[in-house]
């Protein structure tokens, strides 16, 4: 079964599943960050939580902390594919450029498993000419393109928006954020200008990214919004 990302999904992000009952009220899916995991296809195996899963395994070139080589990364997620309650992937949108991942896109095609291509800027924010192309080129390669930037002024947050809007406008399937202290509102914000996907450690100690709320925090925010 895939992950529909017709409406947005607030997805829990850790690196133990076994916080899936904790997320259960206020998430619609749960990232398993795979990379951040000890044993992360075991824990996969044994999860019979409610929440969907999207399974990310983060490389270290893109800011996560997958440490042996990119083929077998892949190659574990593509295993991820066949795991009951996995109903989506995320993958770098650097491996789906160099056709490194053509075959686990392919196989989470045939799995009936959504992919999200996803690009990270974690030094600041790119002009909206290089943000659309990196977005466009995201979407073109999987069911949703997702960029996450450092904002370190307004401006930078106004310009995460209008890429946003511009594309979800257009009809695309877009995930963006702003990471990073400056950036934190465009968590709750962007949603409202077609962000398809959200994401919030339960635990505010284990965040996953900079300037993340914790779940619940986000869950409100979005819903005042909304
Ligand atoms: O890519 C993303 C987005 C993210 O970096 C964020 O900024 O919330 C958090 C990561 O866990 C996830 O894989």
């Amino acid at each position: 079964m895939s992950l529909d990302f017709d409406s947005f999904v607030l997805a829990a992000a850790t690196a133990d599943l076994t916080e899936e009952p904790a997320a259960r009220e206020h998430a619609d899916a749960v990232e398993f960050r795979m990379d951040l995991a000890d044993d992360p296809l075991e824990a996969l195996r044994a999860y019979d939580g409610d929440l969907p899963i999207l399974a990310t395994n983060r490389a270290a070139w893109e800011g996560g902390e997958w440490d042996g080589g990119d083929d077998d990364r892949l190659a574990v997620l593509e295993e991820a594919l066949e795991i009951e309650g996995v109903e989506a992937i995320d993958v770098e949108l650097e491996s789906l450029r160099s056709d490194s991942a053509d075959g686990l896109r392919d196989a989470a095609r045939d799995a009936d498993v959504s992919v999200v291509a996803s690009a990270h800027d974690f030094d600041g924010t790119p002009d909206e000419i290089e943000m659309m192309e990196t977005l466009s080129d995201a979407c073109e390669r999987a069911d949703v393109g997702k960029l996450a930037v450092t904002a370190e002024t307004r401006a930078d947050t106004l310009a995460v928006l209008a890429i946003t809007h511009r594309l979800a406008a257009d009809g695309e399937a877009v995930a963006t954020m702003a990471m990073g202290e400056a950036g934190s509102h465009t968590r709750a914000v962007a949603p409202v200008y077609g962000s398809k996907i959200g994401y919030a450690p339960v635990d505010p100690a284990e965040a996953t990214a900079p300037g993340q709320y914790d779940l619940e925090t986000l869950s409100g925010l979005i819903a005042d919004l909304e």
